[in-house]
This record gives C-alpha cells, sequence and structure tokens, in this order.
C-alpha cells in the first residue's frame, strides 16, 4: 500500500480523531482524482462533460434514498429533525426545486434528454454500482458508520469552488445558470458535516468505533473515486461498455 494511514491502537481524542479523517481526505478524496483534472481545467470535450453530468445525476438521485434509510435508523427525535433538511434540499418541497431539479437544469443546459437521465440506463454500470453500495452501506453497517460516511462533504466546498471557476472559465457551452447547483450546494454541506463531524467526535471514542468511522470514510471515498474511473475509462480511453451514453443517443430516445 502506498499510503498507508495512521494505525489506531489506542482511543483518540475526538481532535485526533478529527485529524484522522481529514487525512483520508487529503489523500483519498476525488478532488485528486484525473477526471476532475481535466473537468476542472477545461480539458474535457462537450460529450466527456455530458457523460459526467448523466452519470453524476445517478448520485444526485440516491443521495435522498441513502439519508432516508440513515432516517429510517435513527431513534432519536432530535437527531431525524437534523437529518431530515437533507432529504428536504435534494427533493425539495415541491416539484421543480431542490438539489435533484437543479441538476436537471445542468444536464438540460449540457443538452441532454432528460427522460434519458432520469432513467438511468444511458449512465456506465459501474456509476450504478457505486452508487446503490454507497445506498446499501448505509442501510446496513452500524449508524454511526452510517453518519461518517457522509463526512466526504468536509472536502467537497474546496471540489466545488474548484469546479464552477474551471467550468466557467474553460467552456463557453456552461454559465452561471447551468452551475446554480454548485452554487447552492456549499452552504448545505458545510451545515451538514458540522451536525456529522459533530456527532462522530463524541460518538466514535473507542479504538473499535473510531477504527470503524475512518474505514466508512475510506469507503466513501472509493464511492466516488470509482465513479470517475468509469468515465475515464469509458470516454477518456474509449473502451464504452455496451449501452452507455454517446453523443449520437440524443434524440433517439423519448
Ligand atoms: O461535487 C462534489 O464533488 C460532491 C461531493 C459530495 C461528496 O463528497 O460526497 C457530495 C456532493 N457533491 C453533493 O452535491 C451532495 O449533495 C452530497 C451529498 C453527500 C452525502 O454523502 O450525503 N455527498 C455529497
Amino acid at each position: 500500500m502506498n499510503d498507508p494511514l495512521p494505525r489506531i491502537d489506542a482511543p483518540l481524542t475526538p481532535d485526533g480523531l478529527e485529524a484522522v479523517l481529514r487525512e483520508v481526505g487529503r489523500r483519498r478524496y476525488h478532488d485528486r482524482h484525473p477526471f476532475h483534472r481535466r473537468l476542472h481545467g477545461g480539458g474535457c470535450t462537450r460529450a466527456e462533460v455530458q457523460a459526467w453530468a448523466l452519470n453524476r445525476y445517478l448520485y444526485q438521485a440516491a443521495i435522498p434514498r441513502k439519508d432516508a434509510t440513515i432516517l429510517a435508523r435513527m431513534e432519536d427525535p432530535a437527531l431525524r429533525r437534523a437529518w431530515r433538511q437533507r432529504i428536504i434540499d435534494h427533493d425539495g418541497e415541491a416539484e421543480g426545486e431542490g438539489g435533484i431539479a437543479r441538476w436537471l437544469h445542468l444536464t438540460d443546459a449540457l443538452g441532454l434528454n432528460r427522460a434519458l437521465v432520469v432513467s438511468g440506463r444511458a449512465a456506465l454500470p459501474a456509476t450504478h454500482f457505486a452508487v446503490e453500495a454507497y445506498v446499501q452501506f448505509c442501510a446496513t453497517r452500524p449508524l454511526l458508520d452510517a453518519i461518517a460516511s457522509s463526512l466526504t462533504e468536509l472536502f467537497s466546498p474546496r471540489v466545488i469552488g474548484e469546479r464552477v471557476s474551471g467550468m466557467l472559465a474553460h467552456y463557453d457551452f456552461v454559465d452561471d445558470r447551468a452551475l446554480a447547483y454548485f452554487t447552492a450546494r456549499p452552504p448545505q454541506a458545510e451545515r451538514d458535516v458540522i451536525f456529522a463531524l459533530d456527532h462522530v467526535r463524541r460518538h466514535a471514542t473507542t479504538v473499535e468505533t473510531q477504527r470503524a468511522v475512518v474505514e466508512a470514510l475510506i469507503f466513501k471515498t472509493g464511492v466516488l473515486w470509482a465513479q470517475l474511473d468509469a468515465l475515464w475509462h469509458g470516454y477518456v480511453t474509449g473502451q464504452l461498455p455496451p449501452g452507455a451514453w454517446t453523443p449520437d443517443d440524443e434524440g433517439v430516445w423519448t
């Protein structure tokens, strides 16, 4: 292994645990992935940006499902009150509102067929597997691990900032309106992560639970990384799985 993390052999202080969690992000978060460097640096073709948005829709659409499984397992009303806001952020209070709807503004602006995007039929197999693995993880692992797996959001404001400035600078087919999802997201992510980090700091106090929350965060960085690996393999290297989206698909689907 080229980057072993410090082993936890005795219980860490909350600050010590947070430092290990932040180190996981520093080493493994998807801002380091070559596909993101390409996307943010202007190296993607329009088709690659379209493929990224179409695939990433599945992640966005799965987030409230995974938060609903977490909510269903929370026995404390105070925890549920805090967590339920995440579902509202993504689904909105009414048709056309919320993060999923805003993501569809992006796919619309990129000229993608909405019905095709929403169906998930043209997404890469690995996107489906990665996203469903995240939902299953949160449905089946201890609640503390499920909460800890959301902590990749500690690192998302940085990657979102790079994305917005990079995409606006480099792609003439993208504008502020198309990227509205990303303007709305960072304050929500910050609020969510303050809550989740505080919870993990207070409840992961033994060696066993501390190791488990670190593993949960590592797992989640893998969920994000695998999606970008699949995009690179399919669209940059050109090894497209059967049935995956190509620019020729537009107009074929209704
Ligand atoms: O653009 C990004 O790089 C990025 C990363 C992440 C993340 O780190 O999991 C999320 C999001 N965006 C996001 O928009 C989002 O709603 C979200 C929810 C969650 C989660 O695990 O509950 N992560 C993320």
